[in-house]
């Protein structure tokens, strides 16, 4: 299980380029990473935002349901909110907050793209 973070800030979207593996850097994802054996989803979320950006965040509402990335592994998105610190790239390439009109032309992961249509619609509140 693969858990994702779409997290808001007045009216932008935080985005974050992969560094790795090789066939995957460059691409843009939300933060976020693998669930823990024995570890709720929405943990594993807060503390992989802890690790990868160095913030706390509190969850909000979850973005559809499962969306399938692969045979193996299913991501699971929530909204989130910053409740301390400012987000740092500490496993990323770089970090973009984005407004409605850049969602699109981002070179987004396959498996997020479909998420990425969802919050447009959304509207990023
Ligand atoms: N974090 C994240 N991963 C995504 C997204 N979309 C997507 O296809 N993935 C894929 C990339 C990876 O193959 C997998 C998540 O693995 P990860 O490498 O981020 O997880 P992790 O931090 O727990 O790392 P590790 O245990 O493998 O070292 O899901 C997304 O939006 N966010």
């Amino acid at each position: 299980m693969v858990v994702g973070a779409a997290i808001l800030a007045d009216g932008r979207l935080l985005a974050a380029q992969r560094a790795e593996p090789p066939h995957m850097a460059g691409g843009w994802e939300l933060p976020g990473g693998k669930v823990d054996p024995g570890e709720s989803d929405e943990d594993a979320l807060v503390r992989e935002c802890h690790e990868e950006l160095a913030v706390k965040v509190r969850l909000g509402r979850r973005v559809g349901g499962d969306w399938r990335l692969s045979t193996r592994a299913v991501l699971r998105v929530w909204t989130a909110e910053l409740v301390e610190g400012e987000p740092q790239a500490l496993e990323h390439l770089q970090l973009r907050w984005l407004t409605p009109p850049e969602l699109q032309n981002l070179n987004w992961l396959p498996g997020d793209r479909p998420v990425i249509e969802a919050l447009a619609k959304q509207g990023l509140t």
